[in-house]
């Protein structure tokens, strides 16, 4: 099952962490620019520049962490060439022996919502026969707040095609609280509420290590809920945006994981893919060595993060 994937890949690296290739034009140094837009500025080049620079990143991590996570937004940008660039990008990193998240957020009624689960996790019927895959990724996001019918079809999906999802129940971004930590009749949040739906949803499809393929998206931005729902959602594995970036530490994410040091995987996605522009990697790398600063920022933040594990315990 492609969770038990994810945490033997993770185990073997020790490094419960994934790689946000969240990549804008403006990340991508001049040197690469230089060459595709010699013969012309406009979406097509952009986006053979910053598959070049996602393949760069790739090539040097692939080795130390388990996974990407490409954001569909910074690819929907460049139309028809950032759909090919998303898609190209997963393929290579599968090629590569990461696992691929493809952050999509996606969902809608029941019809649509399966033409979505089709599109990202199964495949499309195209004649008698022939049903191709129209992406290649092992998890998708998924936003919950159409209730279960717009969830089914992608749990059907992770079921027939041995895929996963992560679906969003609390995120990392400042006003998150104001629909999601509002106080029911019952006491309980919202965010408590949707975590309870997501370990029902997945229960149909847990593992060998007794995580379910339907995972959930707690941001590490809320230290205090993170604790909370990982109490409360023994089966569900968590996606962990917010470390970097968003100015989450180590010390913030640490509540995600269980007493086996399993149960989330992190991810950074600026710190990583723009070290080499920060005030801690500038000076070691010129930006021609864009990739061994990302190299070395994900090592530095696995370390972080395995630091904070025995601090812990
Ligand atoms: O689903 C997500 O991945 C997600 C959920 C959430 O609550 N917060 C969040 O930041 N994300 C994504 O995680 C990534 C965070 O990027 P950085 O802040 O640059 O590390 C982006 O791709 C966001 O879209």
């Amino acid at each position: 099952m492609i969770i038990d994937k994810l945490i033997e890949t993770s185990v073997a690296k020790q490094n419960p962490t994934v790689i946000g290739l969240d990549t804008r034009i403006e990340y991508v140094p001049e040197h690469i620019k230089r060459r595709y837009f010699a013969s012309g500025i406009d979406m097509k080049m952009a986006c053979e520049a910053i598959l070049e620079f996602n393949r760069s990143i790739i090539d040097a991590v692939y080795d130390i962490v388990p996974a990407v996570k490409i954001q569909m937004a910074y690819y929907e940008m460049y139309g028809f060439y950032g759909i090919k660039c998303f898609n190209d990008t997963a393929r290579y990193a599968k090629s590569k022996g990461l696992i691929v998240i493809g952050d999509v957020k996606r969902n809608d009624i029941g019809a649509t919502a399966q033409a979505y689960a089709t599109a990202y996790l199964g495949q499309t019927f195209i004649d008698d026969g022939v049903a191709q895959n129209a992406f290649d990724v092992d998890f998708i996001t998924v936003n919950p707040y159409l209730g279960f019918d717009g969830i089914k079809p992608f749990v059907d999906a992770c079921k027939a095609y041995d895929k996963g999802l992560f679906i969003l129940v609390k995120t990392s971004n400042p006003s998150s609280g104001q629909v999601q930590d509002v106080v029911t009749r019952d006491g309980k949040s919202i965010y408590q509420i949707v975590g309870q739906l997501v370990e029902e949803w997945g229960q149909d499809v847990i593992g060998q290590f007794g995580y379910s393929a339907v995972g959930a998206v707690v941001g590490a931005t809320y230290p205090e809920q993170l604790l909370r729902l990982r109490q409360d959602m023994k089966h569900t594995y968590f996606l962990v945006p917010g470390y970097g970036a968003q100015g989450a530490s180590a010390e913030d994410i640490i509540n995600g994981f269980d007493e086996h040091g399993l149960g989330a995987i992190v991810n950074a996605s600026r710190s990583i893919i723009c070290a080499y522009k920060s005030d801690k990697w500038s000076k070691a790398f010129k930006p021609e060595e864009f990739y061994q600063a990302a190299r070395c920022e994900a090592i530095d933040m696995r370390n972080d993060i395995a630091t904070a594990m025995i601090m812990k315990r």
